[in-house]
Formats: structure tokens, sequence, C-alpha cells
């Protein structure tokens, strides 16, 4: 993609291919349970103004029903297509027909390709060969031109390994809930080594979802030494290990809060290691808890 304003820096994927470390996501404040419904203005004018506050990596999936939504806005912005970092995910729990389930993706997006197009979770497979076969319909889109790049969400290494065995073309990144209070053992270690960019939803848990835990007032230290806020010291905690953040809010002065103030500090490693070091002390899953088991931490 072309260069973002306001700095946000980009990582490169192993395809060649740039993402900038911090997006907008359309999953968690503002999605819609009925896709068909009409428009949802409101989605429209807080992704609009995501876009016009300077993000340019915005985080879409069939499941919040909000992709027509987010084409809109990206429309309304009138910001140059190469500009913008647009991904979508396919649904984790339905066998769909891949093509088509990409197809109406589009259309509801009202473009011509993405960015990134991601297997939104594994658990619609029943075998390994379909979980093949599924990453084999992503390298055909791929190919095709009309997804820049491919990869995954909530792969544990055990799918990542599975879809390797027969892969054309590696996943450029793993979309995971990944925060202190969720460091999933060597997974982080495990991607890259296989040159596979993580990427993090719910970076923000410790002070939203798992308040009360050992990092909060850890968080609230450093955001005074560097007169930020502590939503920007947990962000820089992802981003300083390489890691693409996701985060979301509907108060612009969040967002707007989080560009101006993660290009003015950077955490050092011993506060990158504290932060890990009081985060292992708790264990808290925000997502999909249905899914993966209780026990797991990986
Ligand atoms: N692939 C997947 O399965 C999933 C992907 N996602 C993606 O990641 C995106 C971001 O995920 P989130 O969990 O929303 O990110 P997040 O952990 O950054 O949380 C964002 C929320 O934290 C609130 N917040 C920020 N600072 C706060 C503070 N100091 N005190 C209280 N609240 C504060 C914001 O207002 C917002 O509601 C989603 O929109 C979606 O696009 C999210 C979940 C699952
Ligand atoms: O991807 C994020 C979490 C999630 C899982 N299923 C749904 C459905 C609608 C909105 C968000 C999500």
């Amino acid at each position: 993609m072309a260069g973002t304003p306001l700095n946000i820096p980009l990582v490169k994927l192993n395809d060649g291919n740039e993402i900038p470390v911090l997006a907008y996501g359309l999953g968690t404040a503002r999605y819609k349970s009925d896709a068909d419904a009409p428009l949802d203005n409101e989605i429209i004018e807080l992704t609009k103004k995501a876009i016009e506050l300077g993000y340019r990596h915005l985080d879409g999936a069939e499941v919040y029903g909000n992709e027509a939504e987010l084409g809109a806005a990206i429309k309304a912005a009138g910001i140059p297509r190469d500009q913008l970092f647009v991904t979508t995910k396919i649904s984790a729990t339905e066998k769909k027909d891949t093509l088509e389930a990409f197809n109406l993706s589009l259309k509801k997006l009202g473009l011509d390709y993405v960015d990134l197009y991601l297997i939104h979770g594994a658990w619609f497979a029943d075998s390994e060969e379909e979980l093949q076969a599924k990453w084999a319909d992503l390298e055909a889109i791929k190919e095709s031109g009309r997804a820049k790049s491919i990869g995954v969400s909530n792969f544990l290494q055990g799918q990542l390994e599975t879809v390797l065995k027969t892969a054309k073309i590696v996943p450029a990144l793993n979309q995971i809930e990944y925060h202190p209070y969720l460091q999933h053992g060597d997974l982080v270690a495990f991607h890259k080594k296989h040159n596979i960019v993580v990427s993090s939803y719910g970076p923000l848990t410790p002070i939203v979802t798992a308040k009360d835990g050992p990092v909060g007032p850890y968080w609230k230290k450093l955001a005074e030494k560097y007169g930020v806020t502590d939503s920007d010291v947990g962000l820089r905690w992802i981003i300083d290990q390489g890691v693409v953040a996701l985060t979301t809010s509907s108060k612009s002065s969040r967002l707007e809060g989080y560009l101006a103030n993660l290009p003015k500090f950077k955490l050092n490693e011993e506060e990158i290691a504290e932060i890990s070091k009081l985060g292992s002390q708790k264990h808290f899953r925000g997502f999909w808890k249905d899914k993966f088991a209780a026990d797991d931490r990986s």
C-alpha cells in the first residue's frame, strides 16, 4: 500500500505487501446482527470519522454484518483506494462456499479487491483435509489478484501446521486474541519462525473486560511516566513486539489520542518484559470462549 498519514508504521508481510501496525476494527463496538438490515448511518459516520482522523487499516468480517457500511464509509471518505488497507474474513463456523462468500463480501464492500482475506477461525472444519481445502480456495483468490494477501484468524499452532503441510502460499498473518493475560506460550515465537505476522485483537483487555488484574496499575504508572494514557501503553506493548494492533472506539477522542500519542514514545525492553511478567499471573480470554477449551492457553 501507499504510505499512511501521521506516520503509522507499516509491517512487511511475507508476500512483500505492507500492513499498518494500527487498525480500526468494525467487529466489536458497532457490528450488526442482520447484515441485510438497512444501512446503519451511525456505523458509516463512525468509520468515515476514523478514516478522516488518519486510520487507514480497516478490519471487517462477513460475520460483523457491516461490510456494506464499511464500503459506504470508504466511498464517503474519498481516500484513494491504494492508501487504504482493507481486511475482511470468511465465517469461522459455517461451511460456506469460499468463492461465493468472497464475491458477496467484495460486493457489499463495493471494492474490486481487499488487501487481506482471512479465515475467521478453523471451527467450520471437521477434518485436516477440509481446512487444507479452504486454504487452497484462499490461495486461488490471492492468485486472482482480488485479495492482495491471505491469512487466518484464531488459529492455534496445530491448525497452522495442518495448513502449512499442503500450502503453496504461507499465511501472511494470524489474527488472534493477544494481550498480557493471553500470551499463548510459544505461539508468537512459532509465527516468527514461519515469518507469519501476528495481529492482536482485544489488546486493551486488561483495562476493558479484565479490569483489576496485575497489569492495570503498571500501565497507569507507565502512562504517567510518558505523559500518555494507559490505553496508549497497552497498544505500545503490542506494537513494540512487532505485532499489529486492532482497536476500536465510538469515541473519536480516543481514536485521535492514539494517533497523537503512539508516535511520541516507545516502551523499553524492561518495561515490555515487566508487563509480560505481570500479565502471566492472570489468564483471561474474552472472545470465542465457547470454541476454545476452558483451560487452553495456547
Ligand atoms: N478475529 C476475531 O475473532 C476478532 C477480531 N476482533 C477485531 O478486533 C477489533 C478490536 O477489538 P477490541 O476487543 O474492541 O479492542 P480493544 O481491546 O482495543 O478494546 C476496545 C474497547 O476498549 C475501550 N477502551 C479503550 N480505552 C479504555 C479505557 N481506558 N477504559 C475503558 N475502556 C477503554 C474502547 O472504547 C473500546 O470499546 C474488533 O473491532 C474487530 O475488528 C475482535 C474480536 C475477535
Ligand atoms: O470477531 C470478533 C468477535 C465476533 C465473533 N462473532 C461475532 C459476531 C458478530 C460480531 C463480532 C463477532
